[in-house]
């Protein structure tokens, strides 16, 4: 498959889309089905008991028997109540067995599409559909889907009842609850808009105020603060705006409907007293009619309300297929485990590759080894496509030209969780999560002891400053690793990929200054590092760079020359001069080319 990320925009029907799922809990959809229909039977025999007790008192029966209605009355509303408070619970139930599923193959979805997805959408926008978008089809499991089924099958009912009777009410009442469901499609196109537009303007939101939140710092330090404020206000405005626009037009629903009821029931009761005008229909029939046209339009208004947020649940459902449907970048199949262990040498044969289709390529032709146990410094200017080729050693994303070799074995035809059996990544901007020192390195490797996770650290350099730490290992890092230092940080990855223990090595140096001391212990770890594995450093100060088995220069995704520091700096081409803009700048300790 082609390494180019493509995205899904999900699917054309959403909202259809969300039902199969419930399949996948037949149970509790029956009960929440069977739940319903009893709350509403309950309540309609409520309402025929009560207007049977009002016949029998008007006719003047003795107290007896009136206060053996009432009994069965109590009953009948207690009995209505208890199922109600049933269904309600079986469907939040399942609307809430069905979200956590969501959830799951939304995370399922990034993760396939890692880290190329990632990188094309805001975070604050992401966990705005891993949350509120999934939050938002709630409402289609616990109030809509299983309600319309309940409302569609007592409305019928009801209305095929009230045929015995007469069958023109029944028509009446069927011609209006024709007209009832059809109203959330009348204005189904703008609802569509007008929701998609609301939850992509709530996904913007939540992606400023994280992007806002991380970057307080820089905010605040270049007194942007205000700037930032107006910026949130401006977005709150919008989609104030577009609530209300979502609003206005709900609203216009809601007069519809209300008007198509209230229509409804007067001209039932108006037709029913010309034919008992007419002598077509007995009196007595009368509260019957009534109370089964209230039954047939009373389910059809309890979803009206559920209706009107179609257009929201549409747009969030999509927006959460988009991503838990994602296409993975590359694909496992035809892939097969090697027999023997892999030789941990690498090759780069003739790579292309660009990130997107019309891209200018971020690889052209590299060609370049890292032979068993050998250490090879990859340098260039930014944009070169070292962070590519990284990546491409790990298979994020799969050449489309060329091959990546490890032990002779095109990685293509290797399943992903193989490739990182063999390769393990220290990379440059180290994410820490917010938990202690101690879990924090064991994401190396979950099952590790304390003593493995501490020699891990002892060998990283971390022991040396978790001493000073609060709770040493049991420090939490902060949010990102922010109670750590650049280096600190980069010491605990080192210590992660030393208790992962994988013959192939990546280490992405960071380009940020450290001071001597953490600069010194930095070098020393990446040394320990390093030791008998294959390493590919991304490496952008002299000191690293030089103690590299071999240096490749990239230039535009093309090796323009590798070579020792020594023998490069000779030939006097391009690496002499990149030391000469590049690594002169970013390396304090050491000396340029023409001092080396
Ligand atoms: N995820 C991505 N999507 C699209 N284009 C990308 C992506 N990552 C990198 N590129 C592009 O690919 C080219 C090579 O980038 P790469 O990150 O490999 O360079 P680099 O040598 O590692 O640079 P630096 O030293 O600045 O990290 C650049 O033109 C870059 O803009």
């Amino acid at each position: 498959m082609s390494g180019a990320p493509t995205t899904d925009a999900g699917p054309r029907r959403p909202v259809l889309a969300l039902v199969p799922m419930v399949f996948g809990h037949p149970v509790l959809a029956g009960l929440t089905l069977l739940s319903g229909l009893l709350a509403h039977g309950l309540g309609i025999a409520a309402a025929a008991t009560t207007a049977w007790m009002v016949g029998e008192a008007v006719t003047g029966p003795g107290p007896t028997s009136l206060s053996t209605i009432f009994w069965m009355l109590v009953l009948l509303v207690v009995a209505a109540a208890l199922a109600r408070w049933w269904q309600m619970w079986v469907a939040h139930d399942l609307a809430y067995r069905l979200l956590a599923t969501m959830r799951i193959r939304l995370f399922d979805g990034l993760e396939r599409r890692a880290p190329g997805f990632l990188l094309g959408r805001r975070t604050g926008d992401l966990a705005g559909t891993v949350t509120a978008d999934v939050e938002t089809t709630e409402w289609f499991y616990a109030h809509t889907v299983i309600d319309y089924a309940v409302a569609a099958l007592v409305a019928v009912g009801s209305t095929v009842v009230l045929a015995f009777f007469h069958p023109l009410p029944a028509v009446v009442v069927g011609v209006f609850l024709i007209l009832l469901a059809t109203v959330p499609v009348w204005l189904a196109g703008q609802a569509d808009r007008q929701g998609r537009r609301l939850r992509e303007e709530l996904g913007v939101l939540g992606a400023e105020v994280v992007d806002g939140v991380q970057g307080m710092r820089e905010l605040v330090t270049f007194g942007r603060g205000a700037d930032y404020a107006r910026r949130l206000r401006e977005r709150t405005r919008t989609l104030q705006d577009r609530q209300l626009a979502y609003g206005r037009r709900s609203g216009i629903e809601q007069a519809v409907t209300d008007g198509l009821v209230s229509g409804g029931f007067t001209a039932v009761l108006v037709v029913t007293a010309l034919l008992v005008a007419a002598d077509d229909l007995s009196p007595a029939t009368l509260p019957a009619v009534v109370i089964l046209s209230v039954s047939a339009f009373g389910p059809v208004v309890d979803v009206t309300g559920t209706a009107r947020a179609l257009g929201q649940i549409r747009a969030a459902s999509r927006r959460v297929f988009t991503v838990s449907r994602q296409r993975p970048a590359v694909s496992d199949a035809g892939t097969r485990a090697p027999e023997e262990p892999l030789t941990a040498h690498v090759k780069f044969e003739d790579v292309r590759f660009s990130y997107t289709p019309d891209a200018a390529p971020a690889l052209d032709g590299a060609t370049f080894e890292v032979r068993p146990g050998e250490t090879v410094a990859l340098v260039g200017h930014s944009g070169a496509g070292k962070s590519t080729c990284a990546n491409l050693l790990l298979r994020f994303w799969d050449t489309q030209g060329g091959a990546v070799t490890i032990g002779g074995r095109d990685l293509r035809s290797l399943p992903q969780r193989h490739i990182r059996d063999l390769v393990t990544i220290v990379p440059q901007d180290v994410y820490l999560f917010n938990r202690s020192v101690k879990e924090n390195i064991r994401l190396g490797r979950p099952d590790a002891t304390d003593r493995e996770v501490a020699e891990a650290a002892e060998r990283a350099r971390v022991a040396e400053f978790v001493g000073g730490l609060p709770d040493g290992y049991d420090t939490v890092c902060g949010e990102r690793g922010a109670q750590l230092s650049g280096g600190q940080r980069q010491r605990v990855a080192i210590a992660r990929a030393l208790l992962r223990d994988r013959p192939i090595l990546i280490l992405d140096e960071a380009v940020s200054n450290l001071d001597a001391e953490n600069e010194e212990a930095l070098r020393a770890a990446v040394r320990t590092a390093r030791q008998g594995r294959t390493t590919l450093l991304i490496a952008h100060r002299l000191s690293t760079i030089r103690s590299a088995d071999r240096i490749v220069v990239l230039d535009k995704g093309r090796v323009a020359e590798q070579g020792t520091h020594d023998e490069l700096v000779a030939a006097n081409g391009a690496y002499a001069r990149l030391l000469a803009r590049q690594v002169g700048v970013t390396d304090e300790n050491d000396a340029s080319p023409r001092r080396s």
